[in-house]
């Protein structure tokens, strides 16, 4: 039976990172995407974004919609001081088994709690379920065309407050027009746009950062 590419990806990482240091479990899978097999993971210069972003709203609870390999799931997990969370939603379960392990080689498990479930189903139970009372920061890194419906559910669900920073991949590519223009019509948000690449590649991407002003 052939292997997927979450699991070659996975295996790059067991052998060339060492347990329980996050950052060549980031560099083991950069390199694997860059000189072995293209992966969707958001990737070391986008990486470098997020990781500033991170670093600036240090916050207590976090989301990221989209886990894939677990690779932004340990950039932010590393960066999370000890008694945060971050929780991070995965629809695809096989991506999750990967990502289980990834996040583990990292050492980082404590502090992540991976859902396998669709957003939509699962935003509506953050209060009741996981204990959240509200978000600081959300990373949006899954289905593209899911980005706007998943910011205006959060916000009826009461999980932003005034200053949450929304941090969303691929704005350029594949790009999501409609939450582009939401973000930066809608006088409840402040938005910037940082430019940079589509991971891996030479195309243009960027990631979008968005503040929702309550
Ligand atoms: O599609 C992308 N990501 C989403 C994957 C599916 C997420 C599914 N999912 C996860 C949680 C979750 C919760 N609820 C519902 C659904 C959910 C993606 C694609 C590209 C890309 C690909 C080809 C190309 F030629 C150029 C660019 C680059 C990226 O960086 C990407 O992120
Ligand atoms: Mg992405």
């Amino acid at each position: 039976t052939w292997s997927t590419r979450p699991q070659r990806l996975l295996k790059a990482v067991q052998k060339k990172a060492t347990r329980g240091d996050p950052q060549s479990v980031i560099s083991a899978i950069d390199n694997f995407c860059r000189h072995k097999e293209w992966a969707m993971n958001v990737g070391d210069e986008k990486g470098a974004i997020l990781d500033c972003v991170v670093s600036e709203v240090n916050p207590s609870t976090a989301l990221e919609l989209g886990t894939y390999c677990g690779y932004s799931t340990v950039r932010i997990a590393r960066l999370l001081p000890p008694e945060t969370r971050l929780i991070t939603l995965e629809f695809n379960p096989d991506y999750a088994v990967v990502a289980r392990q990834v996040i583990a080689w990292a050492g980082l498990q404590d502090k992540v709690e991976l859902v396998v479930g669709a957003s939509g189903d699962l935003i509506p139970q953050m209060k009741q379920q996981f204990g959240v009372k509200e978000f600081d920061f959300v990373f949006l890194d899954h289905w593209k065309d899911r980005y706007l419906l998943d910011i205006k559910l959060l916000e009826e669900c009461g999980l932003l407050r005034r200053g949450t920073v929304l941090l969303a991949d691929n704005v350029i590519c594949p790009g999501t027009p409609e939450y582009l223009e939401y973000v930066r019509t809608n006088p409840r948000y402040e938005s910037r746009y940082f430019k940079s690449h589509l991971e891996y590649t030479k195309v243009e991407d960027g990631l979008e950062k968005s503040i929702f002003l309550g």
